[in-house]
């Protein structure tokens, strides 16, 4: 039987999660590549951390050993950001190496020109880990949609912010213990601020947006928005509303383009994602032919990701790759354009001072529903409103905190206050 030399560069949770799937799957992946797989060398950055490498394995911390290694057919891309990952997958698309990688960062930035490098050399660059780790996503929009057309997606793609939401609420903890937690679980980036300041989600929407409509999104000013504001209280007064906040990406397409928003939202309990909880990540896709579709599963940690990751190295070693050469259209647009969804009015749930309600009113506008919390005194309302003059309330501090609702408002007359007991 022949030999198959996979090279990885990045050895914490996902390079690590890899190599320990590839030597416990040896057999299967013999079966089915009719190769052995083996692993000569891994990068990482210190070469002092003890790992649970086999002896056939050289650990290096030089680009140059992977690069110019003699046998290696992919190489997998785990490092944690794009600047350093960019020019190493360049250089191995350009030698004719296929990449597998789950680095988001460096596809939402450099995604066009090596998708570019790799079709000039014939090989491939799959990303199936990026966006959900183990849930398909990609696979199902570029190979199982293809006829249907694709409204809109809303998701929730970074489990991080979505877990520290659900151990705040269900544990009653504080957001650092819930990080702490969540980085012990090897679920955030190597800087979690990319999480919970919503940098992941956005690159992760973006990459979506590119995959589906072949373009940007068209941001509002402020995106993205993370969850690192989010106090236990809102929760709590979200609650006693009757939904949930989620760490939401939505992309909506319009006549003018793709609109796309990556903020804290408000679901209502028959929203598909409103049980979605802990690290999973979920979409539901509005095709016009197949319905509403929602995929679900675990978004981040070891396996869940090293399994999109060995799925790809199945797909490029079974010749599937080259009978069926996923297709990629260059992108119609190139930056991001300005956007043109600030004038939209939406349903907010705003959180205030008691003191702000009158002036609300006194301005006109209908306040749906509100409840008071008993402790704090923060008020939580719904308006609605455009996105534009909720975010000027919030950027001159008259409000603490603006939502979206996702699907507007469940009330029929406008509320009367409740004060929570
Ligand atoms: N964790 C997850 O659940 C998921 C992560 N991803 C993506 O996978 C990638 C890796 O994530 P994760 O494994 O969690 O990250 P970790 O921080 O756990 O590991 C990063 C690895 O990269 C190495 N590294 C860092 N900088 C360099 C460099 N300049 N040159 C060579 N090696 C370097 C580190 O070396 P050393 O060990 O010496 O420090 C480490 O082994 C990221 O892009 C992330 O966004 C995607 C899906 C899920
Ligand atoms: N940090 C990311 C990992 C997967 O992409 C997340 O929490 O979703």
């Amino acid at each position: 039987m022949s030999t198959v030399d996979v090279g990885i560069l990045g050895f914490g949770t996902v390079g690590e999660g890899v190599y320990q799937t590839i030597y416990d799957r040896k057999e299967r992946f013999a079966s089915v590549i009719k190769a052995n797989i083996r692993v000569p060398v891994v990068l990482v950055k210190s070469l002092h951390k003890k790992r649970n490498i086999n002896e056939e394995t050289v650990v290096t911390n030089e680009f140059s050993h992977i690069e110019t290694h003699p046998t290696l057919s992919i190489v997998v891309e785990a490092m944690p950001d794009a600047k350093n990952a960019y020019p190493y997958v360049y250089s191995l698309l350009k030698r004719g190496v296929h990449v597998v990688s789950a680095n988001k960062e460096l596809i939402a930035q450099y995604g066009e020109q090596l998708r570019s490098v790799a079709k000039e050399e014939g090989v491939a660059f799959l990303y199936e880990a990026s966006i959900a780790a183990g849930v398909p996503l990609l696979n199902t929009v570029q190979n199982a949609l293809n006829i249907n057309g694709i409204h809109s997606i809303e998701a929730i793609v970074n489990g991080t912010s979505n877990y520290i939401l659900s151990e705040m609420k269900s544990r009653d903890i504080s957001f650092a213990e819930a990080l702490n937690d969540a980085q012990d679980l090897g679920y955030a980036e190597a800087d979690p601020s990319k999480d919970v300041d919503g940098w992941d989600a956005y690159y992760k929407a973006k990459l979506l947006c590119e995959t589906i409509y072949h373009c940007s999104p068209n941001w509002p000013i402020d995106s993205p928005l993370g969850i690192r504001e989010i106090e236990t209280t809102d929760l709590n007064l979200v609650e006693r509303l009757g939904g949930k906040l989620k760490p939401l990406i939505r992309l909506e397409k319009t006549t003018s383009g793709v609109n796309g928003t990556v903020e804290p939202t408000v679901l209502w309990t028959n929203h598909p994602l409103f049980e979605v909880e802990g690290v999973d990540h979920a979409i539901v896709l509005e095709t016009d032919l197949a319905g509403t579709l929602t995929l679900q599963g675990p978004g981040a940690g070891k396996y869940p990701t090293a399994s999109a990751i060995v799925e790809d190295m199945f797909y490029i070693l079974t010749s599937r790759y080259k009978r069926e050469r996923k297709t990629w259209k260059t992108l119609r647009t190139k930056g991001e354009e300005p956007c043109q969804n600030e004038e939209n009015r939406l349903f907010w749930c705003v959180i205030s001072s008691s003191g702000f309600v009158d002036s609300v009113r006194k301005q006109g506008v209908m306040i749906w529903e509100q409840v008071q919390h008993p402790s704090t005194k923060r008020i939580a309302m719904i308006i609605e409103g455009k996105r534009n003059v909720i975010k000027q309330w919030h950027q001159n501090k008259y409000i603490e905190q603006a939502y979206p609702i996702s699907g507007g408002t469940p009330f029929k007359v406008e509320g009367k206050e409740k004060v929570l007991g």
